[in-house]
């Protein structure tokens, strides 16, 4: 990453029927960085993307993209991003070359023979090249798909959703590319629902009802919220977990198999719960600190206004 930053945005706003869809949005993407947007269904995590890639005009604010004013410059913007939508929108009865050479057509890509080949090679798709894209696995489809966005070279990768309905090898294999994009400068803005997703982004924006509540270093995030957390183990943790539910200390207990993470905001409160249930032996309560795992389910369970505060 270098110290420009690739995205300024301030005050950027747009309204549908009268009703701010995204209200006030500022933010700053360092170069290079993995941005993940976070958010309920129809918070507005699309919306805000789009204008700060010059794809969208807002109604208010303002900011550049790339070099370019997200407002004046728009063209200038569009032809350095690569758009990935959650649909897959190419050819499924053209093979992955033709695909390919079709969109470096559309875009007009320069010795094209040997692009599409270079992309080909990049994303280790050379090996399948004349295989219809119909007859893809939802894995190949979607490094098809990356290899198409970017055949263009663009500075800028949009994801939505990237991994949706796609196996947890392919997921991997799939964010290898994206932080080998990363690492080369590309910067990459992710809207997400998915945890796996988010724990992959350098920096976190998480929007509820068009406003952004918080945003940061995705490792700072739990600490800018203010989550303590124990990891417990031991007998029937089912009936503990519920009995946790009804504490008015605990924020949030999240299951990972036979562990409990048990989160709070108020550290002395959650101290006092721990040493209270821990007494009796049958379970052991240890500190651990709060990663995103369980910032990313505490934002998720809509526990927005406890760290509103936070917002950056
Ligand atoms: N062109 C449009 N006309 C009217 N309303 C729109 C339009 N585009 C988006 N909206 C509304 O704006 C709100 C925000 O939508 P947006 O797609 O940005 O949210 P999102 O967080 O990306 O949602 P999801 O996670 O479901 O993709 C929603 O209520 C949506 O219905």
């Amino acid at each position: 990453m270098t110290d420009a930053p690739a995205i300024t945005v301030t005050g950027l706003t747009k309204r549908y029927g009268g009703r701010a869809v995204v209200d006030h949005f500022d933010l700053q993407v360092p170069r290079g960085a993995i941005y993940g947007f976070l958010g309920p269904n129809g918070s507005g995590k699309t919306t805000t993307i789009r204008m700060m890639c010059g794809l969208l005009t807002p109604d208010a604010g303002k900011g550049s993209c790339l070099g370019f004013d997200i407002l004046t410059e728009q063209a200038r913007i569009k032809e350095r991003v690569g758009y990935m939508t959650q649909k897959f929108s190419l050819y499924e009865d053209l093979t992955i070359r033709e695909n390919l050479d079709f969109i470096a057509r559309m875009f007009g890509v320069r010795d094209r023979r040997n692009r599409v080949r270079a992309a080909l090679d990049d994303l280790g798709l050379a090996d399948r090249a004349t295989q219809y894209a119909g007859t893809l696995s939802g894995g190949w489809k979607q490094r098809l798909a990356l290899a198409a966005c970017m055949i263009h070279d663009p500075e800028l990768l949009l994801l939505d959703e990237p991994t949706a309905g796609v196996d947890p090898k392919a997921r991997r294999d799939f964010w290898d590319e994206i932080r080998k994009l990363s690492a080369r400068g590309v910067t990459v803005l992710v809207s997400t629902h998915y945890m796996d997703e988010a724990i992959q982004c350098d920096f976190i924006a998480y929007i509820a009802y068009g406003k952004k509540l918080i945003s940061g270093v995705a490792r700072e995030i739990p600490e800018m919220i203010g989550l303590y957390t124990y990891r417990v183990t031991g007998n029937d943790i089912s009936a503990l977990e519920a009995r946790l539910r009804q504490e008015e200390a605990v924020a949030q207990v999240a299951r990972f198999g036979a562990v409990l993470h048990v989160s709070g905001t108020d550290k002395a409160a959650l101290d006092a719960l721990a040493a209270r249930y821990g007494k009796d032996g049958s379970h052991r309560w240890e500190r651990k600190e709060a990663e995103l795992e369980e910032a990313f389910i505490y934002l998720m369970g809509g526990a927005a206004d406890n760290f509103a505060g936070a917002a950056s």
